[in-house]
Parts: C-alpha cells; sequence; structure tokens
C-alpha cells in the first residue's frame, strides 16, 4: 500500500500549487521535485485562480502571512475545491498572533480541506479556535507520548469529524486520523526539528501524495508521513563529524530522491489504533 502510493506520486507527477511561506519555499519546491512531483509557487491574487487550475493539488501554508496572500489563499481554495483538487492546510504558527489564529479558522470555515497538516500545539489550537503558541515549533508541554497516546488519537478523531478533514499531527510520534481510523507514525528522528521546513517540506510532499492517490486519501497522508519519518532516519545514518543541520537538510531530500517503494515498507513503523 505504502509503496503503491509512492509509485504513484512518481508516474502521475502531480503538479502541485504552493502559497507558502519565504522561510522554507525552496526546501518545498525541491522536496517536491525530489519525490517525483512538481512544484509551482504562485500567489499573487490575479493569477491563483488560473494557475492552481492547471495544478493536480493546493498546498496553503500560513508560515509568513500577510494581508495580501490572504485573499489569494481563499481564492485559490475555492477554485481547488471546484476542480476537485487535493488541498492541504498547513496552520504554522496559528495561536502565535490574532491575525494567523483568525486567518486559520476562516481558511478552515470557507475551504474544504482533505488534510490540515501541523505540529500538536498547533493542531490543539486550531481545535479550540484560539489559545497561544510559542511560535512556528511545537510547545514541549503538548508532546504526544505513549502516555497520552490514546487521547490524542481520541482528539484527531473528533477533530477529524468537526473540521471535515484528515488530521495530520507531526513529531516524535505522528497521529493521521479521519473520523474513524487513526494510524501512529513512529519513523523519524529528533535531528529534523534542528531545521526549519520539515514541516513545511512535509505538508508539500502530502499534497502530492494526496493528488496522486485520490482514492484513499487516509493511506496516502500516512504513506507521506512514513516516507518523510524514514528519510529522516536515512539521512541522519549518512552524517559524519563535521555535518551539521545544514547537511542533513540536504541528505533529507536526497532520500527522498532515492527512496523506493521497496525500502519504505521495509523500514515503515505505524500502526493502526
Ligand atoms: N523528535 C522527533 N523525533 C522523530 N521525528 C520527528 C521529531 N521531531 C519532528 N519529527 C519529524 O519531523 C517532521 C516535521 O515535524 P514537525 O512536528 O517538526 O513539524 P513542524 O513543527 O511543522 O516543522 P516546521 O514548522 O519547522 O516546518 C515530521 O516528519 C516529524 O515526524
Ligand atoms: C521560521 C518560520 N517563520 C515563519 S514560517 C517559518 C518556517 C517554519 O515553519
Ligand atoms: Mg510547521
Amino acid at each position: 500500500m505504502l509503496k503503491k502510493c509512492l509509485e504513484n506520486v512518481r508516474k502521475n507527477s502531480p503538479l502541485i500549487h504552493n502559497i507558502t511561506n519565504y522561510v522554507t519555499v525552496n526546501d518545498c519546491a525541491n522536496i517536491l521535485l525530489a519525490c517525483g512531483a512538481s512544484p509551482i509557487m504562485a500567489d499573487d491574487i490575479n493569477e491563483v485562480e488560473e494557475i492552481t487550475s492547471i495544478c493536480n493539488g493546493l498546498n496553503i501554508n500560513i508560515g509568513t502571512l500577510n494581508s495580501r496572500t490572504i485573499n489569494s489563499m481563499h481564492k485559490a481554495g475555492w477554485m481547488a475545491n471546484r476542480l476537485s483538487h487535493a488541498v492541504l492546510l498547513d496552520p504554522v504558527g496559528v495561536g502565535a498572533s490574532e491575525l494567523r489564529t483568525r486567518t486559520a479558522v476562516e481558511l478552515v470555515k470557507n475551504i474544504k480541506f482533505d488534510v490540515i497538516r501541523g505540529n500538536i500545539s498547533e493542531i490543539k489550537t486550531l481545535a479550540n479556535g484560539s489559545g497561544s503558541t510559542r511560535g512556528v515549533d511545537a510547545d514541549i508541554r503538548d508532546s504526544i507520548t505513549e502516555e497520552n497516546l490514546t487521547e490524542y488519537v481520541k482528539f484527531a478523531k473528533q477533530l477529524s469529524k468537526n473540521m471535515d478533514a484528515i488530521i495530520a499531527i507531526s513529531g516524535v510520534i505522528d497521529i493521521v486520523a479521519d473520523s474513524k481510523d487513526a494510524y501512529v507514525i513512529y519513523n523519524g528522528h529528533k535531528i529534523m526539528s534542528k531545521i526549519t521546513g520539515s514541516g513545511c517540506m512535509l505538508s508539500a510532499f502530502t499534497t502530492a501524495y494526496l493528488a496522486a492517490n485520490k482514492d484513499n486519501k487516509l493511506m496516502a497522508t500516512v504513506a507521506a508521513f512514513c516516507a518523510m519519518g524514514v528519510a529522516g532516519e536515512i539521512a541522519q545514518k549518512r552524517m559524519s563529524e563535521l555535518d551539521g543541520n545544514a547537511s542533513f537538510r540536504n541528505y533529507l531530500i536526497d532520500a527522498i530522491y532515492n527512496m523506493t517503494g521497496e525500502q519504505l515498507e521495509a523500514m515503515a513503523k505505524y500502526e493502526k489504533r
């Protein structure tokens, strides 16, 4: 199943429209190329509908939100919904400012997202429609652990029902849930939180998996999360003495570029909950 999802991305080579932040935009473009998809970044209000129309999926990331792009996000989302394209929201830093929280809540209200992907602090804030986060990184106190896993799985399923979207939470342990089923993913390495953009890359990458696997969006999301975690493990093993987070970032993209379906099946660590 995971293998098939990965291979469908290479076979279909989906074109992904990204309205994303200027911090990690290049990493998002490269991870899409690495997995066999194609990126296009476009956020001007006068072209977003046209751009989305020629694409297969839309990735909306509010990382460096500004008043100009908010309208573009709504317009692109509306068109993507009309054309039944895969649509994903990454509510980066929701809770860090009133503008982010209000924008994320409005987007969820007006656009049908297939997947909402964030770290646990972002997803909790979005669920409450208010709250405060420290910034773009998850608060350590929110961490998903073996002790609170059952509770968080229940939370993710309920939120999926409320928001009519797959809820995909990343962290030490990842949870991917719709209203009925949840999968818990144990892949990854702690150094992934030492580069900016592992989450943004995961969102762009997941949008490609959704666009290429429209008949099973839950498993497409699980496959994307497993693949990113596996890539993190492979990249970390490749690091030598003088390597730091910059090399790791490159190794991570390389690992996605070279990943085979067999390797993904062999290394993926996930279970249904
Ligand atoms: N401590 C960890 N152990 C294992 N995997 C991790 C760890 N921290 C993050 N990851 C992995 O890193 C990827 C990104 O998740 P993370 O929760 O850090 O996203 P994020 O906070 O949105 O990142 P960013 O905003 O910097 O782009 C996921 O694949 C996740 O599984
Ligand atoms: C650091 C940062 N600030 C806004 S977006 C972003 C990238 C990680 O989410
Ligand atoms: Mg993030």
